[in-house]
């Protein structure tokens, strides 16, 4: 029986590092900026508006007030996007719209609330104080300066960032292309009805949804029936397409494993794990193309995708940060664990309480069903995952375990 920790680094290093890509901002999200992004823009590009308004001189309206407006005529009318900006002269306003440039010669804008409104002449209601309301070139972002470091996760602010530098593309650690092969001749897929002896197909939904959320291209065959032959004719094929195989099913001990008679023979190794549930795995290459093979049990796929493929991925997506959150919490009921075992048991988490008077400083968490990896009803009601180690066989209720938040 090997380590979760020793299955953890194999599948790591199988899946080794993704190669730099250039790809269009849209397909960017969550994937990893692969080099340093200097700016070529400032932002703002131009002295603008901060405000729908008029532009004035300050000097122009010091004495303005609610009993005594001062009255400007209005020479011009600026909204965003115009590009020919006239200076304004002394004792006039330009009526400026948010987004607008400034008009040289004016040094601040009064809100329209704050003023009469008026298109030819316009009444000013208060003083403005010089700078008021306006928007400096490059106060958010100097040109040659660093906008993104190379390993930003690219999330919504910094594509929007990206793109406001005039970015249309950026460089990442390239998607993978992954294969999800099902594997059971039970499987069924709707609208088909299920005969007695079958079941619907669904551990290649939950790896195509976990494997997008990394970011992962992900191409699916939902139902290879226990046959080697069948298994080789449905998946040889697609191998030049993929970067990763990932299969479910036929990994363990009965007369019709199909991945393990399949692939022992391209050199896949398979062995037992020392974790509950998903102790039987797979992993190797199948004509150079990486493959992990993991067990048919839905909540073994699942876990065994936390437990090594998702760090994996993460590492090879260039990742820093490849590991779940893990907090302490304390147990609302007692759980017991094998012997020698890494036990992942689903379960729900919640946070301290740090309001009232008997503020907590942990957390709490309750099992959501028992250990049997086929209660996928359960982990879906989870929202963690409960980890005892090898040598715990039982953590009674009030007691800490570690946490990993999904
Ligand atoms: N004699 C032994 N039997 C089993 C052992 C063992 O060590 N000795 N290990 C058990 C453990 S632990 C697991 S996990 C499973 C893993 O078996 P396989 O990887 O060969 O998976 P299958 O037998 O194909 O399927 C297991 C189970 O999951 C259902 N399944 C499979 N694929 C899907 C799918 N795509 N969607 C939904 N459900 C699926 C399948 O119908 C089975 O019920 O072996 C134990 N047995
Ligand atoms: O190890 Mo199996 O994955 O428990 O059900």
């Amino acid at each position: 029986m090997i380590s979760v920790e020793d299955h953890r680094a194999t599948v790591t290093e199988l899946l080794g590092t993704r190669p730099t890509t250039e790809l269009a901002l849209a397909d960017c999200a969550g994937l990893v900026l692969a080099a340093d992004v200097q700016a070529d823009v400032a932002l703002p590009p131009f002295d603008n508006s901060a405000m729908d308004g008029y532009a004035i001189r300050s000097v122009d309206v010091v004495e303005a007030d609610e009993q005594r407006p001062v009255e400007l005529p209005v020479a011009e009318d600026i909204p965003a996007g115009r590009t020919d900006i006239p200076a304004l002269l002394p004792g006039t306003a330009h009526r400026i719209m948010t987004g607008a440039p400034i008009p040289p010669g004016a040094d601040s804008v009064v809100p329209v609330e704050r003023t009469s409104g008026g298109t030819d002449r316009v009444s000013i209601f208060a003083a403005a104080a010089p700078g008021a309301h306006l928007r400096r070139t490059g106060e958010d972002v100097s040109v040659g300066t660093l906008a993104l470091p190379a390993g930003s996760v690219l999330g919504p602010a910094r594509l929007g960032l990206a793109a406001a530098i005039g970015l249309d593309r950026l460089p990442v650690h390239a998607p993978p292309r992954v294969l999800v092969v099902s594997t059971g001749t039970e499987l069924v897929l709707p609208p088909e009805p299920l005969r007695h002896g079958q079941i619907y197909e669904s551990n290649s939904i939950m790896l195509h949804a976990a494997l997008r959320e990394l970011g992962c291209q992900v191409r699916t065959v939902r139902s290879v029936a226990d046959d080697v032959p069948t298994f080789l004719g449905a998946v040889e094929p697609l191998l030049a397409e993929a970067d990763l195989v990932v299969t479910s099913g036929g990994v363990s001990a009965g007369a019709y494993e199909v991945v393990k008679d399949a692939l022992a023979e391209v050199g896949v190794t398979f062995a037992r794990v020392g974790m509950q549930p998903g102790g039987p795995q797979g992993c190797g290459r199948w004509n150079g193309v990486p493959v992990v093979t993991l067990p048919g049990n839905p909540v073994s796929v699942l876990v065994s995708f936390e437990a090594f493929l998702r760090p994996a991925l993460r590492t090879a997506l260039g990742h820093t940060e490849v590991d779940r959150t893990r907090v302490r919490a304390r147990l609302t009921e007692g759980l017991r664990s094998p012997d020698g075992k890494r036990q992942f048991r689903r379960g729900h988490y919640t946070p301290p309480d740090y309001g009232g008077g008997a503020a907590q400083v942990t957390g709490v968490v309750g099992p959501r069903g028992g250990p049997g990896s086929h209660l996928l009803a359960a982990f879906a009601q989870a929202n963690c995952l409960i980890v005892l180690p090898e040598p715990v066989t039982e953590a009674a209720e009030g007691s800490e375990v570690d946490v990993l938040l999904l």
